[in-house]
């Protein structure tokens, strides 16, 4: 028998309350070592596909699977939560510690780990970053770039599974950017990146997806790889199933 993938969605259907029309329209598709950029127009349902998979909305119909083990309540989905990392847009809302040793090791302290473990896990997260000496600086004193990437360490530090990034390039500087590059083709883990940005998708996914009218829909593989700037956003469609 073949193995499950890390995750599975099954006919995932959602609308926001009060809207007629469905914004992910029965939804089936599964990743699990893969490199994944997400693209598509403002409002197409980008963030909410990523809070259905967190389990912060609940689909109206259709089945999350983790290691092949349907998501049925919300025990379930805490636990998913401590296996796939959420990379919020905002790292505001990402970062609540006074300082960022605090921010960082928040995640594996609560996975259990000792305070001294957790504090060497948290700078090896930081110096992987290279974000050296960091530990005692002021969270909300930091730069967007550096809050970006103490808000990725924050999720790093607790050995995701897989990684759900959403926009992580925006308002990043051009070294910051890059660096981020360097870093998401490094590491060994799979990963789902919501962004505008072709290029940075370009540089760190090998499969390219966007949302059109609920839809989940495969982009042409030369689009992904080459520049030319082919229209990403749901042309020539290939519903994904899986
Ligand atoms: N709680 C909510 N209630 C009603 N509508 C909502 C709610 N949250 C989001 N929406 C609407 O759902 C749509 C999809 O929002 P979502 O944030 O998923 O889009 P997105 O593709 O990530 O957009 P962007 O590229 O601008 O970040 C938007 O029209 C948004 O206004």
């Amino acid at each position: 028998m073949s193995k499950a993938p890390l995750l599975e969605l099954r006919n995932i259907s959602y609308s926001h309350p009060g809207h007629s029309a469905p914004l992910l329209d029965s939804i089936s598709f599964h990743i699990d070592t893969d490199r994944i950029g997400l693209i598509g127009p403002n409002g197409c349902g980008k963030t909410t596909f990523f809070e259905i998979i967190m389990g912060l909305l609940k689909a109206e119909t259709g089945e999350i699977l983790l290691d092949g083990t349907v998501m049925e309540n919300e025990k379930d989905f805490r636990s998913l939560r401590r296996k796939l990392g959420f990379l919020f847009q905002n790292s505001d809302d990402q970062l609540f510690s006074p300082t960022v040793l605090e921010d960082v090791a928040f995640g594996p302290l609560n996975l259990g780990m000792t305070p001294d473990s957790a504090r060497e896990v948290s700078i090896k997260t930081l110096e992987h970053l290279g974000l050296f000496g960091f530990e005692d600086r002021i969270t909300h004193k930091l730069s967007g770039g550096e809050k970006k990437l103490v808000a990725l360490a924050t999720i790093l530090s607790m050995e995701p599974k897989l990684l759900l990034l959403d926009e992580p390039s925006n308002n990043l500087d051009p070294a910051t950017r890059e660096r981020l590059i360097e870093i998401l083709r490094n590491q060994d883990l799979a990963h789902i990146i919501i962004s505008h940005d072709l290029d940075f998708l370009a540089s760190t996914c090998s499969r390219l997806y966007t949302l059109h009218d609920g839809k989940l829909i495969r982009c042409e593989e030369k689009q992904i790889h080459s520049h030319e700037h082919i229209h990403p956003y749901g042309e020539h469609p290939h519903q994904h199933g899986t």
